[in-house]
């Protein structure tokens, strides 16, 4: 660590870094994660997302504060933007019109917030944002602030929509809407099994565009990180480097294993993990429990849950299953797991609406992790050396899902995605649970994804590729903070 770091330093004298998060789950928790990391190292981190999404990490947590919270050298606090909008307004239910609604909305936001940070004696020397919100770099331009992007999903993924984005190969067009896509250092793909937001007929445009919004602003950032390891997507990533060319892209993952001691109370739950669960799974065997989870956005029809409960009673398998309400605004009617299927099952398995997933796949119990392949879900799985049972719905997840079992042989596909429209029938259920927790397929996965946990863990190690990545990009943030508040100060 430098000299100048912030042992007893107070939160204004240090380094202050602005980071703001689209307001899911899966973007607010890796940020938050950097967030931690960063501040340990002796800045100051001002945490910010929407006031939606913060009401919920403010129920489940008491350190979610505006007052700076000590973590490692540094200190981190949270804001939240509200966008204005009451619950029942329409635009929340019209994510085309609330994504443009939030970005003029969070855009004035940063520009006075710049301003009273200076005000406040802790001017701001760089802003970090993850995709979705790619206007953050705009307005860090626009006052000669650095800023840098975290990619929250892999390499792979990255380069596709950097591929379509720049039409530097054919991808599946109305006409021609099943071909194979070609992208050098990938396997070929199969029309499915790319981002499905860039299918043609994608039921989600909106968050094409978002995603895309980021590609045509990707020169800005001085540096894009990723939450993965080098190790992991190597021909990938040193690929993606020479694409980019000036632009650093600095793979820093698995970020949630880098922990930082003291911070893992600072958590960014939307709901209240239920943790009697971890005594659950205290009580059972070693590899023995299937864990199910879809995330915290996809979620799965009826017909597919009553299928799902058929075969995992079939299979006689013990599980902990996820069961996470619908998001009020995708107006879902909410699924149920059949009660007389819970009742015949008893005590081998249990329910949930929210897990502590971490502790949960960390868990000696667990045999495999039935998941919709959400890249932050697939990094904790490979990092914790757990085995998959691909189900991905939609986005990266049918990429990740591809990876998983084709590329990292970790995975075994139970599911091609939601644009396949097919219910998957109980006895596949069944015999994809038995191969993926017994026999030669089994033990070849567990084996597959204990050689990553080695990787990753070596990655993220002192003078690991992911710790030197780090390292350097948080040498760069000093430096550059020095000239920032140069100029600042007239000099
Ligand atoms: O009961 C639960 C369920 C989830 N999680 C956590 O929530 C996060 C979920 O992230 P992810 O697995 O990536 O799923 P989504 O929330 O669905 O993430 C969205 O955002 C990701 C990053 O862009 C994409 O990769 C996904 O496809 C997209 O659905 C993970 O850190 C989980 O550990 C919990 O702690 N408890």
């Amino acid at each position: 660590m430098g000299s100048d770091v912030g042992v007893d330093k107070k939160p204004n004298e240090l380094i202050h870094v602005l980071m703001i998060s689209f307001p899911g789950q899966g973007h607010v928790n890796p940020l938050l994660r950097l967030g931690k990391l960063i501040a340990s190292h002796g800045f100051l981190i001002t945490f910010v997302t929407y006031e939606d999404f913060g009401r919920g990490m403010r129920a489940s947590n008491d350190s979610i504060t505006s007052e700076p919270v000590p973590v490692g050298d540094g200190f981190i606090r949270f804001e939240f933007i509200d966008d204005g909008l009451k619950s029942d307004d329409p635009v929340r239910k019209d994510m085309d019109k609330h994504l443009q609604h939030m970005e003029s909305v969070g855009r004035r936001w940063v520009r006075d917030a710049l301003t009273r940070m200076e005000r406040e004696a802790r001017p701001v020397s760089c802003l970090i944002n993850n995709a979705f919100l790619a206007w953050v770099s705009d307005a860090a331009e626009e006052v000669g602030l650095p800023s840098a992007v975290l990619w929250p999903q892999s390499c792979a993924s990255f380069l596709i929509y950097y591929y379509f984005h720049h039409s530097l190969t054919q991808f599946p067009t109305e006409n021609s809407p099943e071909i194979d896509i070609e992208i050098p250092t990938l396997p070929l793909l199969k029309w499915d099994e790319i981002p499905s937001f860039l299918h043609p007929t994608t039921p989600y445009p909106y968050l094409r565009r978002a995603i895309l919004e980021q590609f045509k602003n990707i020169t800005k950032p001085s540096s894009i990180l990723m939450d993965t390891f080098y190790e992991l997507e190597k021909n990938t990533i040193d690929f993606t480097l020479k694409l980019l060319g000036q632009t650093t892209v600095r793979p820093i993952g698995p970020l949630f294993k880098k922990t930082v001691s003291g911070s893992s109370q600072i958590r960014a739950d939307s709901c209240k993990p239920d943790t009697e669960c971890l005594k659950w799974l205290d009580g059972q065997p070693e590899h023995s429990v299937v864990y199910i989870s879809m995330g915290t956005v996809a979620y799965l029809k009826q017909e597919q849950v009553d299928e799902m409960a058929a075969g995992l009673e079939a299979a006689g398998v013990s599980f902990l299953w996820v069961d996470k309400p619908p998001p009020p605004e995708h107006n879902i009617n909410p699924h149920t797991i059949p009660q007389d299927f819970l009742d015949r099952v008893g005590d081998k398995g249990k329910v949930i609406s929210f897990s502590p997933q971490e502790q949960v796949l960390a868990h000696p119990a667990l045999a495999c992790f039935m998941t919709h392949c959400g890249w932050n879900s697939s990094m904790e799985a490979i990092t914790l050396g757990v085995p998959v049972i691909a189900f991905p719905q939609w986005g990266d997840q049918v990429t990740d899902a591809k990876f998983l079992c084709d590329v990292f042989g970790m995975g075994k596909l139970l599911c091609r995605g939601e644009h396949d429209k097919k219910i998957i029938p109980r006895d596949e259920i069944e015999r994809c649970l038995r191969e993926a927790t017994l026999g030669p397929k089994a033990a070849e996965m567990k084996e597959n994804a204990l050689k990553w946990k080695v990787t990753a863990t070596e990655a993220i190690a002192d003078d690991g590729s992911s710790d030197l990545n780090f390292r350097s990009f948080v040498e760069e943030i000093r430096e550059s903070s020095k000239r920032v508040l140069a100029c600042a100060n007239g000099h």
